[in-house]
């Protein structure tokens, strides 16, 4: 499987969100990591349902929403029909993970599930041939721009243990401070994903980031 790069929107200039999501068409990016932030789930608000439909206008990526937000299950639809092709909840945040997983498919999105730093990947056993996509955060969500937790190499090799044990074809993304530094290392425990924010948006020449991401081989 070739390595999937998705830079992260939080981290773009949100006063010019349609040059942003033009330089990101024009990219080698494969995804656009669009992230909901609801003020209760994690500490911070970012933007919601007519904004995710506004980069859905200008875009020619595939969005893949990350939302950090209470009973997901109620805006699953909402997102669905704002132009989310990947849609994924947080374990933390569904009571009933298997159904809420179910919903998302019912739409024609593909389901993901996030997961928390302190989240183990046991949790995920009995429901991991239902996930498309699991985003395995390697800080606290919540903010863009901070530490990556190391401890989540040794996560990624158990997660991809779990995955071919049971036949799955699950993609693991790896969502947090992600960089040229630890990108190669995340590859080789088993990344298929990279989410990218602040690397990304903050470089000088971020076509040529998002290149030089996409183009390390290690497998
Ligand atoms: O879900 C997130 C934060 O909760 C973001 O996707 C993530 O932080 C990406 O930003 P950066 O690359 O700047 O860390
Ligand atoms: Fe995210």
């Amino acid at each position: 499987m070739s390595l999937l790069i998705a830079p992260s929107i939080l981290a773009a200039d949100f006063a010019n969100l349609q040059t942003e999501v033009e330089m990101l068409n024009s990219s080698s990016a494969d995804y656009i990591h669009v992230d909901i932030m609801d003020g209760v789930f994690v500490p911070n608000i970012s933007f919601g349902i007519p904004v995710t439909q506004a980069i859905k206008k200008h875009a020619e990526k595939p969005l893949d929403v990350h939302l950090m937000i209470v009973e997901p299950d109620r805006y699953l639809e909402a997102f669905r029909d704002a132009g989310a092709d990947i849609i994924s909840v947080h374990y933390e945040a569904c009571p009933h993970l298997h159904r809420s997983l179910q919903a998302i498919k019912a739409l024609g999105a593909k389901a993901g599930v996030a997961i928390n730093p302190h989240t183990s990947i046991d949790l995920l056993k009995d429901v991991i041939q239902d996930i498309d996509l699991v985003c395995m955060m390697s800080v606290n969500p919540g903010f863009g721009g901070q530490k990556f937790i190391e401890n989540t190499y040794d996560k990624i090799a158990r997660l991809k243990d779990l995955i071919l044990s049971k036949g799955a074809s699950t993609k693991i993304e790896i969502d947090g401070g992600v960089n040229i530094q630890n990108a190669p290392k995340l590859i080789e425990a088993g990344a298929d994903v990279l989410v990218a924010g602040s690397f990304v948006f903050n470089s000088p020449q971020p076509i040529e980031t998002i290149k030089e991401l996409k183009s390390i081989k290690t497998r």
